[in-house]
Parts: structure tokens; C-alpha cells; sequence
């Protein structure tokens, strides 16, 4: 049975590496897929990952419908065996919807691969309805870590390695961002909840009469 299968992580985690990885394994097999993806790092029309690999994608921009796209290049003449979308916390709930119709009208699998939730720990709107309608939810193996050690759960964004909690949910980054701009750092809950980046944590250690953190 096809599927709609949603990969999920916190930034840095391996996702766009595993949508390269199940692209080249499928297309090794002579299987043909189409690639969406949204704002990667990397430019318009790119899946990217930090390993250095990148492919050729096809720019999702809003209200573009991914449903009729798919027929459109099937009724062309394209061949589509699979789906892949990454950055998939960027596209809008309708066209996560029309992902899912491609799984149960088209009978294509649908890999897409995204972050749940934004620097304030609150859902994507794409995400959201990723959980709401996926057959699968996959959390990737290889586990993004906090400066403490522990499981990296949640996304920071920092500007000059402070965590910030206000600004747009949509501003496009990369993690060990240099000093005066906006960058993003992965934590466990409870240093994203006590706002503690690495370097604050540093700061902190070097400042041994600082009053802890209220317990909120
Ligand atoms: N120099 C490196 N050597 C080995 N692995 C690396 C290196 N740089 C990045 N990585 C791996 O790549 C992962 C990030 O991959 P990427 O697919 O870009 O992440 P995501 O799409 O989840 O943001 C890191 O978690 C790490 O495992
Ligand atoms: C937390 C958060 C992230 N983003 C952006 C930053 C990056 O461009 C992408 C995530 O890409 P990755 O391949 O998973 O590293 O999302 C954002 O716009 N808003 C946020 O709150």
C-alpha cells in the first residue's frame, strides 16, 4: 500500500541526507521520482543537505497544487514512481492535503521531511496537518544533540548565540550562524524552556554568582 510516511526532526537531524539517500537508492532501481522542496538553504529548485550532497527539485511556491502537478506530468508523459518533499513544514496544510490525494488517488509514496516545530516550540501550520493525516511518523535515528548532552528536541533560534522568541515563524538559517546574524541551535525542553544556548550556558559557567533561573 502506498503511503504517506512524514520523516521528522529538529534541524541538523539527517533529514534532507535520508530524502538523497531513498532518492538515490530508488533511482539506482530505475525508478523515477519528483522532488519538492521549499526555501532550502542552498537556493530556489535545490534539496540540500550538510553532508555536501544536493539535487535538482521543484520549487513549491504558494498556492502552487502538488496534486495537479503530479497529473499534469503524468499525463505528459513524465514518470513519477515516488514523492519527495522536503522542507515539508513550509508548505501549507492545503498542500499537504494534496500530498495525501497523491498517495490514495495516484497510488504514489509520499516521503516528506520537515521540522515539527518553530523557534517558539509551536507547530508549522505544514507539520501540523503532516501529523494530522501521515499513515507513518518517523523520528530519525541518528539524534541531534543539546550542548548539555542530552537529545536535542527543539529549535532555538539565537542571534549572537542568544535564544530570541520573537520574530516572523519563517526566517531561513542554518545552525553555527557567525556573530550578528540570525542563526538556530538545537536544545532539549529544558534548556529551550530556560532559553540556555550554549553560549549563555558558557557565559553563565563563567560568572559563578549569577542567581539561578526563576522556576517557571
Ligand atoms: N562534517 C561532517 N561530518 C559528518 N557528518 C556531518 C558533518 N556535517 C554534518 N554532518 C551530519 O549531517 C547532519 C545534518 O544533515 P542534514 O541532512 O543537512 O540535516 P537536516 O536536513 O535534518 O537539517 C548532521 O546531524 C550530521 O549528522
Ligand atoms: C526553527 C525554525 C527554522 N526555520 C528554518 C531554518 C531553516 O531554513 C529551515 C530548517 O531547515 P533544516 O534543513 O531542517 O535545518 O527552517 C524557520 O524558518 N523558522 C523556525 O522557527
Amino acid at each position: 500500500m502506498p503511503e504517506l510516511v512524514f520523516f521528522s526532526g529538529t534541524m541538523d537531524c539527517g533529514k534532507s541526507t535520508l530524502a538523497l539517500q531513498i532518492e538515490h537508492n530508488r533511482s539506482a532501481r530505475g525508478l523515477a521520482g519528483v522532488i519538492f522542496t521549499r526555501n532550502d538553504r542552498a537556493g530556489e529548485g535545490k534539496l540540500s543537505s550538510r553532508l555536501g550532497l544536493v539535487t535538482e527539485a521543484v520549487e513549491v511556491e504558494d498556492g502552487k497544487d502538488l496534486y495537479a502537478y503530479l497529473v499534469d506530468h503524468l499525463s505528459q508523459g513524465g514518470r513519477a514512481d515516488y514523492v519527495i518533499a522536503d522542507e515539508a513544514q513550509f508548505l501549507a496544510p492545503e498542500q499537504i492535503d494534496q500530498l495525501a490525494r497523491v498517495v490514495d488517488d495516484l497510488g504514489l509514496d509520499v516521503f516528506a521531511f520537515g521540522i515539527t516545530t518553530d523557534f517558539r516550540s509551536k507547530l508549522f501550520p505544514g507539520s501540523q496537518r503532516l501529523v494530522e493525516l501521515a499513515d507513518r511518523i518517523e523520528v530519525l535515528q541518528v539524534e541531534a544533540l543539546c550542548w548539555c548532552g542530552a537529545r536535542a528536541t527543539h529549535n532555538a533560534r539565537t542571534i549572537d548565540g542568544e535564544m530570541v522568541v520573537e520574530g516572523a515563524q519563517v526566517v531561513v538559517g542554518d545552525v553555527n550562524q557567525s556573530a550578528g546574524e540570525v542563526g538556530y541551535e538545537v536544545l532539549c525542553r529544558r534548556h529551550h524552556r530556560r532559553r540556555m544556548t550554549a553560549a549563555t550556558a558558557r557565559a553563565a559557567a563563567l560568572s559563578p554568582d549569577v542567581l539561578p533561573v526563576s522556576p517557571s
